[in-house]
Formats: C-alpha cells, structure tokens, sequence
C-alpha cells in the first residue's frame, strides 16, 4: 500500500519484519542491530536509518554506510519519555558532523517545524504526536505537509548556512 502511494516504507528496529515484508528499509537505534550486519542481510539496495544524538554517533553511522540519520528527541514529546533533548543547537550539531540526510525527531508540530526547517538543516521531519494525537489525522497531516514544503532545504533564505563546514 505504502508503494502504491510512493512512500518507502521503513521498519522501526525489525530487520525480520523489513525483510519478511521486502520493505524499502530498517531504522536502528544506538543498542539496535550495528549498520554492518544490518547492511549485510539486507543488501546494499535497503535504505538504513539510524538514530543520532551526538555528532560521534552521526560520523559512525555514516562510516558504517546509514542512509540518513534520525536526530531527536528536538523538543519535549510525551512520545518517548525516555531521551535526550537536543534542542535545536543539538540537532544542528548532529547536521553539521556528516553528508548524511537528517531527519528531525521529537516534539515537532506546525509551531516550531518553522524553526527546524529554518535552520537550512534537516532533509526532513518525523512527527508522531501532532498528527496521531489530533481529531483529524488527514488535516494535520495535510497543514504540516504544507508548512514543511515552505521550508524545504534551501528554499528559504536567512537560515544557517553551512559552507565550510561552520555554521553562519
Ligand atoms: C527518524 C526516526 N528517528 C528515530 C526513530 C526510532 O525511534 P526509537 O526506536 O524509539 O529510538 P532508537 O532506539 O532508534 O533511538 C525512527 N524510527 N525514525
Ligand atoms: C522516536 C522518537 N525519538 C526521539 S523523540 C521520538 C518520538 C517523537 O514523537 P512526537 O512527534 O510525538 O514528539
């Protein structure tokens, strides 16, 4: 179903189920099956998500071979209670340690997804509560959707830019 919509589907933690399902991908945590292996039973055409808190783990995932990162938790979620706040400082750190897409996690809504994309940043977003937690799953997908594609990576000026490796 997610094909037929043009959404890779990707697997949180269970490589067994990714590969079961022939889904698009697996995302692992830190305490999770290491990139390598996982990598190795999946094959090199899999996309592998890893989460990232610290720029150590983001230039390790990307010497294992991760296809993006997930960084977060951004802002206090009542999602997952236990983990690290990284704040936006944070997150641009996890950004700025490698060449990897990063996908920003933890307590993003149409509030602040201004402030996350603004930064130049993150290639993207994953948001739970702010869609789940609403009457109307659809309609706050559809606004945060809408609010994300105005802030695209490079689409908006007077963000961070980063160069040479240093934020301006
Ligand atoms: C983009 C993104 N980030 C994180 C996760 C995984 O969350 P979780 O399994 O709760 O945490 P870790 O064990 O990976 O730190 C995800 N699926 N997508
Ligand atoms: C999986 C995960 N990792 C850090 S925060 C989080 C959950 C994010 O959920 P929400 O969008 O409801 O804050």
């Amino acid at each position: 179903m997610s094909r037929r919509a043009g959404v890779p589907l990707v697997i949180n933690d269970r490589i067994d189920i990714a590969l079961a399902t022939d889904a698009d991908g697996v995302h692992v945590g830190q305490s999770d099956m290491p990139v390598s292996i996982a990598r190795k039973l999946l094959g090199p055409d899999k996309i592998i998500g890893v989460s990232a808190k610290t720029p150590e783990q983001a230039k390790k995932a990307a010497e294992e071979g991760a296809d993006y990162l997930g960084s977060g938790a951004v802002y206090p979620t009542k999602t997952k209670v236990v983990t690290i706040n990284l704040g936006i400082d944070g997150l641009v750190k996890v950004c700025q340690s490698s060449s990897l897409p990063v996908v920003a996690i933890g307590g993003i809504s149409t509030e602040n997804l201004a402030e996350v994309m603004s930064t130049g940043l993150p290639s993207g977003v994953a948001i739970v509560s702010a869609v789940f937690d609403q009457p109307d799953v659809a309609d706050a997908t559809r606004k945060l959707r809408t609010a994300l594609e105005t802030y695209r990576r490079g689409e908006k000026s007077g963000g961070i830019r980063v160069d040479d490796g240093k934020a301006s």
